[in-house]
């Protein structure tokens, strides 16, 4: 599994729903592994690293090359509506995309997906341009959270008409760059809302004060993401103060982003190790990393799964049999499904707190896990925030996805074990990683 296959893989295509690009539904039956699983594994760059480097890059002084992007419906889509906007995304060389910043404006139409990096970044950048940008995205984008964001802007001086739910579609009307300044924002129900603004921050005629108010902001390891890749472009920044962050006026600089492989992408095939008593090498992993690689290790060890960095990357492995934990997830909440998979084949039970807010994501996750892992034959209880999963004797099912690709991620770790688990479809994986299937279907083989 080259890192340069798996970049160059890509594929976004697919019937036309709702004014968005979806593939066909693809049934596929997850592959059951015979053996330990034992492999070095080479993926690519983070969804997140990927889609701050590409506004960071839209929004400097001069052109930016990205290395070792991500390139999946969501960076895809995420480098159109960029264009869409004015700016140069030349991404011929799916290793080395380079972004030539240009006057943001409008007209233009902004295709979001499913994605929530798309929907909660792009209207505040829309927002410096002059026109008129309208945004949309899948059927489900339209139920996302997106109300306190678009409040936000308003509050900073943008003119957005957006849907009775107060998310998509919606229409920002731009004339050059709004004011900024002080507001206050709930961000409880997505961290996105506090980067899309402070993104884009530096860029307001006055900068950004921005406060939170409300139940604590879940992933905070994304928020620092944030703030160290706006320092990184030259802004000043201050989040000294919990739930309050600071962005001067001012340049972003263009530079060379060199993105990290994707930890969250790379969770399922650290659980293939854990669940077949193997081990999964991730190949190119930095010493100093800006993803939370010290909570995915802890959630890992405590499930059972031995932990290590060296030269050759991050590697897990499975150290017999898998433990039931009670975790708080709210810092990693993204983890959730494949979480749920190790939990439902543990030895005892689990209980998964703190993510209500992913009642929000690409489905209610939380509805979802329980519905489907109930389906294998796992005793699952909902909680507003998480879960409680009472392993039983599993078996196959058919496992809806509902568009998520990481529940087709769960899905595929419970096939390892478990014969007949069939994914009503597996399409839903281009949204981060489109060469999913394969590279499965490879790493299994080796088991
Ligand atoms: O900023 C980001 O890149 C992300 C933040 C998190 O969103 P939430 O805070 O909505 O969970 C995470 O779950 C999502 O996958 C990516
Ligand atoms: C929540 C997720 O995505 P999004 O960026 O669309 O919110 C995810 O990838 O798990």
């Amino acid at each position: 599994m080259s890192r340069k296959a798996g970049t160059r893989a890509g594929t976004v295509g697919g019937r036309r729903q709702n004014g968005s690009v979806t593939a066909e539904p693809r049934p596929w039956l997850a592959p059951s592994a015979t053996g330990p699983v034992s492999a070095t594994v080479r993926l690519p760059g983070s969804k997140s690293m990927t889609a701050r480097a590409l506004i960071l890059a839209a929004l400097a002084d001069g052109p930016s090359v990205i290395e070792a992007p991500l390139r999946a419906r969501d960076t895809v889509l995420m480098a159109d509506g960029l264009r869409a906007l004015g700016v140069e995304v030349d991404t011929t060389d799916g290793d080395r995309w380079i972004v030539t910043p240009g006057p943001l404006r409008g007209p233009a139409r902004v295709d979001v997906g499913l994605a929530g990096t798309i929907m909660r970044f792009l209207p505040p950048a829309a927002a410096l341009a002059e026109g008129v940008v309208e945004f949309d995205g899948d059927p489900h984008a339209r139920n996302r959270p997106l109300r306190p964001i678009i409040e936000a802007l308003r509050s900073l001086g943008a003119t957005i008409e957006a849907s009775p739910t107060g998310g998509l579609p919606l229409t920002v009307h731009g004339s050059g760059p709004i004011p900024g300044g002080e507001t206050v924002i709930d961000a409880s129900e997505s961290s996105q809302f506090v980067s899309g603004l402070l993104l884009s921050a530096p860029r307001f005629a006055k900068g950004l004060t921005l406060r939170h108010e409300g139940p604590p902001v879940p992933s905070a390891p994304h928020l620092r993401m944030t703030t160290h890749m706006l320092r990184a472009a030259g802004a000043v920044v201050d989040d000294s103060v919990p739930d309050v962050w600071a962005v001067e006026p001012g340049v972003l600089r263009g530079r060379t982003w060199t993105i990290e492989p994707d930890l969250s992408g790379a969770a399922p095939f650290f659980a293939a190790a854990m669940v077949t008593g193997g081990t999964v090498t991730l190949a190119g992993w930095p010493a100093d990393s800006w993803q939370p690689v010290a909570q995915l290790s802890e959630i890992l060890t405590a499930l059972g799964a031995e932990v290590t960095r060296s030269e050759q990357g991050l590697t897990v492995r499975g150290a017999g049999a898998l433990r039931g934990i009670t975790a708080d997830l709210s810092e990693v909440s993204e983890l959730t499904p494949v979480v749920s998979a190790l939990a439902a084949l543990a030895e005892g039970p689990s209980e998964l707190r703190g993510v209500a807010h992913i009642r929000g994501h690409e489905t209610d996750r939380i509805t979802a896990l329980a519905t489907e892992l109930g389906k294998a034959g796992a005793e699952v209880t909902e909680f507003p925030d998480g879960l409680r999963i009472v392993p039983g004797a599993l078996h196959g099912t058919t496992f809806e996805t509902y568009a998520d690709h990481r529940m087709a991620h769960a899905a595929a770790v419970v096939g390892l074990t478990v014969p007949g688990v069939n994914l009503a479809d597996v399409s839903c994986t281009s949204k981060t990683l489109p060469e999913f299937p394969e590279l499965w279907a490879g790493l299994v083989a080796r088991s």
